[in-house]
């Protein structure tokens, strides 16, 4: 995307970070030069964010300046082409992620309670997808935040990013949740992982710290008929399209007691 005034001049690396300040990395200047810089960041996370948006099919952007400002445990990466425009560069690509307290379930139809990295927003220019730009910012990201793919819950992913995840990273059948975002399957705590957890404490509220900073506290209770082991659960059936396993049966009052209690233990 070009804009009225030269990109280099503001961002001097091909990916950078934008945080809650606006301030580019290595700024430099003066009270007046930083207000001109803080302007033009704030032009050009509008215009990339409101491009997404469209991109999207979204009514409202998910970025803007305004937005990041007001979150400081977001991270903004923009794509630069430095070249491009005859040298006044443009900006090809956005990917902004943050940290969400988040409930998800399993495909077992388990749920947990996690502080996850999340995908927000991600976009490249429509005259530059398809040609590895998309994959250099999220490899970037994915450096940066010391984060493995499947890590990562995303926010209503598009059809085109679950496309790129399946051809760059290997992620097939995502587990979609009630909340709008997907997870694949290496996103749960490993069984080793719960094991160690359920040896080191007796609390009935795990809490787990997965590889790459995923913490989960998977949600049970001890007393009384929470405390009871519990077949698959229905409601995460239902939530998982498995409706094999749930026609297979006509419906019980244990099995609506079940739906019951996930309900209850979401809320
Ligand atoms: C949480 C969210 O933000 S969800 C919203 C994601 N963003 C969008 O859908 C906005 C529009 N799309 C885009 O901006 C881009 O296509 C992105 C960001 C999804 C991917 O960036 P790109 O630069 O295109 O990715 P890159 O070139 O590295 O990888 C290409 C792969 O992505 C997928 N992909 C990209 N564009 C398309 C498309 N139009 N149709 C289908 N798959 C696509 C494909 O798997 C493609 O591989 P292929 O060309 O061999 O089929």
């Amino acid at each position: 995307m070009e804009f009225r005034f030269n990109v280099n001049e503001i961002f001097k690396q091909p990916i950078v970070q934008v945080g809650h300040t606006l301030i580019p990395q290595g700024f430099k200047g003066d009270r007046r030069a930083l207000w001109d810089t803080l302007s033009k960041v704030t032009d050009i996370v509008n215009a990339m964010g409101s491009a997404s948006a469209t991109a999207q099919g979204l009514t409202k952007p998910i970025t803007s300046a305004d937005r990041l400002r007001n979150s400081e445990n977001q991270n903004l990466y923009l794509l630069i082409e430095p070249n491009a425009c005859n040298g006044k560069g443009a900006v090809t690509g956005l990917l902004k992620t943050g940290q969400k307290g988040l409930y998800v379930f399993d495909r077992d139809g388990h749920h947990y309670h996690v502080q996850a990295p999340c995908i927000l927003d991600f976009y490249v220019h429509e005259s530059r997808q398809r040609t590895g730009f998309g994959k250099t910012l999220f490899e970037h990201m994915l450096q940066k935040e010391t984060v493995h793919p499947e890590k990562l819950a995303i926010d209503r992913p598009s059809d085109k990013f679950l496309g790129f995840l399946k051809k760059h990273y290997s992620l097939v059948d995502p587990i979609k949740q009630m909340n709008n975002y997907v997870v694949y399957d290496g996103f749960f705590p490993s069984v080793k992982e719960m094991e160690a957890t359920n040896n080191n404490s007796n609390s009935p509220n795990k809490n787990m710290r997965g590889a790459n900073g995923l913490q989960a506290q998977i949600v049970t209770s001890p007393y009384g008929r929470y405390g009871a082991p519990r077949p698959a659960c229905s409601m995460g059936q239902i939530i998982h399209n498995q409706s094999s396993a749930v026609a297979a049966q006509e419906p019980t009052g244990k099995m609506y007691r079940n739906i019951y209690i996930d309900l209850f233990m979401i809320h």
